[in-house]
C-alpha cells in the first residue's frame, strides 16, 4: 500500500533560516556530529538553503510520486526523494522545478538523478544530486509521501530540517532544531573571535594550549644537525 500522510508537522521558518546561515558544517558540529547524508550528494551549482524536508519516495526510474508530493508542498520546504532501491535515472528536470518553485519549494535533495541541469541553473533551483543523468523515468508505480524515509544513511522525517550548501546535507530533527541552532550560533561566536586571533597570526598551538597536550604524547622537537644527517645517509646506504 501507497500512502500520502497530510498534516505533518513542521519546524518555524525562523528557525530554519537560522539554521540555513550557520551552515552544513556548523550545523553538524553544533549537534554533535551527527546528521549528515553520504558526500555523494553534491550541488548542481554552489547554494545555501535549509528547509522543511517533504519526503518522496520513488520506485526505481518512475517519477510519478514527485507529481503527487508537489500538491503537499508548503513554502519553505525542500523536496527529500529516495528510490526504494539504487537508481540514477533523471527522476527531475525544469518542468517538475517550475511546479515546486510555484509551490515556494527552495530547492530538491535526490538520492539518484536530475536532467536539465543548465535550466536548473539558470532558473536558480538548486538540486543535491548523486548524479546527472538525461535517462527519462515512466509513472507506473505509487509510493509514499511524507512519511519517513532512509536517504543516504541519514533517516528524514517529515518536517526535519534539511540543510544544503557546497560542504553537503544535514538533518535536524524537529525536535532538536531550536537547540541546536543556539548551539550553532553559540559555536559561530567562538569562531569568530578565534578568527580574528588566527588572522593576526597567533598559532593554533598557542590559543588551544595544545604545546603540554603533544608533549604527553611524545612529541618532541630537535635542532638540526649536518654531521647526524650525514650518518643517517650513511647508514642508510649501508
Ligand atoms: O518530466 C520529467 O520526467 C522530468 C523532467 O525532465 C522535467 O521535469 O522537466
Ligand atoms: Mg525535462
Amino acid at each position: 500500500m501507497a500512502r500520502v500522510v497530510t498534516g505533518t508537522p513542521r519546524t518555524p521558518l525562523d528557525i530554519v533560516d537560522g539554521l540555513a546561515e550557520l551552515g552544513v558544517a556548523t550545523v553538524h558540529e553544533a549537534q554533535g556530529r551527527i546528521g549528515l547524508l553520504d558526500q555523494r550528494l553534491r550541488p548542481i551549482f554552489p547554494a545555501k538553503i535549509a528547509g522543511n524536508a517533504l519526503t518522496c519516495e520513488v520506485s526505481p526510474g518512475d517519477n510519478w510520486m514527485i507529481h503527487v508530493a508537489v500538491e503537499q508542498a508548503q513554502p519553505g520546504d525542500i523536496l527529500v526523494v529516495t528510490p526504494t532501491s539504487p537508481c540514477d535515472d533523471g527522476f527531475l528536470g525544469d518542468l517538475l522545478a517550475e511546479s515546486l518553485l510555484a509551490h515556494g519549494v527552495r530547492g530538491l535533495v535526490i538520492d539518484a538523478g536530475v536532467r536539465d541541469v543548465a535550466t536548473l541553473t539558470e532558473m536558480g533551483f538548486p538540486v543535491w544530486s548523486k548524479a546527472i543523468f538525461a535517462q527519462g523515468t515512466i509513472k507506473g508505480t505509487p509510493t509514499n509521501v511524507q512519511t519517513p524515509i532512509m536517504i543516504a544513511n541519514q533517516q528524514i522525517r517529515p518536517g526535519d530540517v534539511v540543510i544544503a550548501d557546497v560542504d553537503g546535507v544535514c538533518v535536524v530533527r524537529r525536535e532538536d532544531a531550536a537547540a541546536v541552532l543556539q548551539k550553532g550560533r553559540d559555536r559561530e561566536a567562538l569562531e569568530t573571535s578565534k578568527r580574528a586571533r588566527l588572522a593576526a597570526g597567533e598559532l593554533g598551538l598557542d590559543i588551544y594550549n595544545m604545546r603540554e597536550a603533544l608533549a604527553a604524547k611524545g612529541l618532541v622537537y630537535e635542532v638540526y644537525q649536518e654531521r647526524e644527517a650525514y650518518q643517517e645517509n650513511a647508514a642508510d646506504h649501508g
